[in-house]
């Protein structure tokens, strides 16, 4: 079947509120999965039984989650390729060469698409920069930022994605750096082919997680104007803390109140990169009822979970969305 294009679905049915999944990594850990590695979430992949054992525990499982997701209500789901840079993937795998991670990323998209069906829609999910050595949660990219070659970094995944016909839409997630933030922003069509959409990645502050105003980044894109790359429709956060998600959603609605938002913070739980675990921080102030109605107040039309929300939140998500359409 043909889908409708995820962009224009939104942009005709301007009240529609689209359910996105949960945090795809901290599910498989908890469906027994050992994420913590240089690879994160794309580790089960990497296996040649993966691909070649029909009787593979970690396929299984991996399928478990995406129909956990979809039973709970889920629209949008996204790629398990979070870390799955060439960077990271050549540094740390057995995959070294472009053709070979070619092929991996896209037997994991066409897998990925067989677990959901053909009716929804399919992110190809991009980690930040920073997420192949663990400064997505600080924005520290060293002395000179504006150095690095964030195309070189991208461009292997995203030529990938870009000629995938089981993708509906690019997700960059977690960008803390207001330098990847602008680089991104610099890359044309040709670069970028796809919808898209940039997830920040947000100090509880409301401070990109390198000091850059959410009113910086509001400026920023309307100063690009007609050289935006069209295919970018969306901006949002993501893996922000539960409670503090929608004052940043106010402040980017209120510089940017045409642009459709995205939201998927995490459960509020702090991330410790070096221990690799998730420690309690607070308990929630809000249900995801409150933040469903403060988020929609905010022009966000597609929500769903970071870290270590589960498929009984996007549930309640699901729930209170389709609550908040009757209303
Ligand atoms: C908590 S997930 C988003 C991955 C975090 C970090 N890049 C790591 O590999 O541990
Ligand atoms: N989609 C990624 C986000 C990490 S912040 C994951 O679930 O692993
Ligand atoms: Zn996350």
């Amino acid at each position: 079947m043909t889908r409708t294009s995820i962009k224009s679905y939104l942009l005709e049915n301007p009240e529609a509120v689209l359910v996105l999944d949960g945090g795809q990594g901290t599910e498989l850990e908890n469906r027994g999965i050992q994420v913590a590695n240089p690879v994160w979430s794309t580790i089960p992949f990497i296996n040649e039984s993966f691909w070649s054992d029909p009787a593979s525990k970690d396929r299984e499982i991996v399928k478990s989650m995406y129909q956990a997701f979809l039973k709970s209500g889920a629209q949008v789901l996204m790629t398990v390729t979070y870390q799955a840079s060439f960077k990271s993937v050549s540094e740390n795998t057995r995959i070294k060469t472009l053709p070979q991670y070619t092929e991996l990323l896209t037997k994991i998209v066409s897998f990925s698409r067989e677990c959901i069906g053909s009716d929804k829609w399919l992110v190809g999910c991009i980690g930040a920069w920073g997420a192949h050595n663990c400064s997505e949660f600080t924005g520290e990219y060293g002395p000179e930022p504006e150095k690095i070659d964030f195309l070189e970094y991208f461009e292997p995944q995203l030529s990938t994605f870009n000629v995938s016909d089981d993708l509906d839409m690019i997700g960059f997630e977690t960008i803390p750096n207001f330098h990847e933030l602008k680089a991104i922003l610099s890359w044309d069509t040709s670069i970028i082919s796809k919808p898209f959409f940039i997830g920040l990645s947000v100090h509880e502050n409301g401070l990109l997680r390198d000091g850059t105003t959410m009113e910086e980044i509001g400026r920023y894109i309307k100063s690009l104007g007609s050289n935006l790359n069209p295919n970018f429709f969306l901006i949002g956060v993501n893996c922000v803390s539960f409670n503090h998600s929608s004052e940043m959603l106010e402040s980017l609605h209120r510089e940017l109140p045409d642009f459709p938002l995205i939201a998927y913070p995490n459960s509020g739980e702090v991330y410790d990169t070096v221990k690799k675990v998730w420690n309690p921080k607070e308990s929630h102030t809000y249900t995801w009822d409150d933040i469903v109605k403060k988020y929609k107040a905010s022009g966000v039309r597609i929500i769903g979970g970071c870290c270590r929300t589960t498929p009984s939140d996007i549930e309640a998500i699901s729930e209170a969305v389709h609550q908040s359409r009757q209303q």
